[in-house]
């Protein structure tokens, strides 16, 4: 596992990458995958997709604002990206409150490959079909058993999951990362697990692996998340969202390598993250 180095390699080959997401925060990941070194493409007319995601290095699907068009461009995307062999990141928003989610998820996954699946523990819980508490695309959820819900649905579809929240969880089912960085203040602004998603999704593009390309992305996110909430005003949600990107453009290996809480546990330590 080798975390170091994915930020530079990012910057380096510039991956272009596929973005079919919700209208509320679709701005703020193409600005989050630019800070990064990726180069972001909103591409999401049903004609488009299949042809797009051929040229894509990596491709994000954020279901937040899911509209009958999505639903079809996402397939053609994902027909693409399998023919391709790149990686195809998820993000199931809101999958918690609104059950039809799921049962597109589930016909999209038993057809296409999925290499990784990131939401709040809220929507992880439901996909794993454990008890959880959501408020709309917010997890309410206690943090409970959030490494057994990731391995579990891990193993069970064979991919890579991430469980945001204080801590976030990364899984494929036999390695986890629990990553301990991050701020409330992303908690206070809308879209920061969108932009989670879009950082990972540029960073798998240019990753050895999907598994590295999730805890370093998530480890970007939450690290340029501290720097800007210690930034003057970076306690102000609108002053904050903006010193995000910027603290993403400004980010290191160095920075990572310092500042990174990644600890690395077994999936029955369950005990270890609190
Ligand atoms: N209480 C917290 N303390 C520190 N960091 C947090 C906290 N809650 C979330 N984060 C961080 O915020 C980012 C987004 O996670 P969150 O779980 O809030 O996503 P989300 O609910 O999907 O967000 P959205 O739906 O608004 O896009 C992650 O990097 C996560 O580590
Ligand atoms: C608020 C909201 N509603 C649908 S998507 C979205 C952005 C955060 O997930
Ligand atoms: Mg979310």
């Amino acid at each position: 596992m080798k975390l170091n180095g994915i930020l530079s390699e990012t910057r380096r080959k510039t991956p272009l990458v596929q973005v079919i997401t919700n209208y509320v925060t679709i701005n703020d990941c193409a600005n989050v995958l630019l800070a990064c070194g990726a180069s972001p493409a909103m591409c999401e007319v049903e004609q488009e997709a299949y042809a797009f995601s051929k040229l894509s290095a990596a491709v994000y699907c954020n279901i937040g604002t899911l509209t009958p068009e999505q639903r079809l461009a996402i397939k053609e995307a994902l027909r693409g990206a399998a023919e391709k062999e790149i990686p195809v990141i998820l993000d199931p928003v809101g999958c918690g409150a609104i059950p039809s989610r799921i049962d597109y998820i589930e016909e999209l996954r038993s057809q296409y490959p999925i290499h990784v699946v990131k939401g709040n523990l809220g929507e992880i819980k439901s996909l794993a079909g454990i008890k959880t508490e959501v408020r709309g695309v917010d997890s309410v959820d206690d943090g409970k058993d959030a490494v057994e819900a990731c391995v579990s649905l891990a193993r069970d579809w064979q991919c890579v999951v991430a469980a945001t929240g204080e801590q976030d969880v990364v899984t494929d089912g036999t390695r986890v990362a629990v990553i301990q960085n991050g701020t409330q203040m992303l908690t206070k602004i809308t879209g920061a697990g969108c932009m989670a998603g879009a950082v990972i999704a540029g960073f798998c593009g240019a990753a050895a692996s999907s598994f590295e390309g999730t805890v370093a992305g998530l480890l970007a996110i939450s690290l340029a998340g501290e720097q800007a909430a210690a930034s003057a005003d970076g306690d102000l949600p609108g002053t904050f969202k903006v010193k995000l990107i910027d603290e993403i453009h400004r980010l290191t290996e160095e920075i990572m390598t310092a500042s990174g809480k990644v600890k690395w546990i077994t999936p029955s330590q369950t005990d270890s993250i609190q």
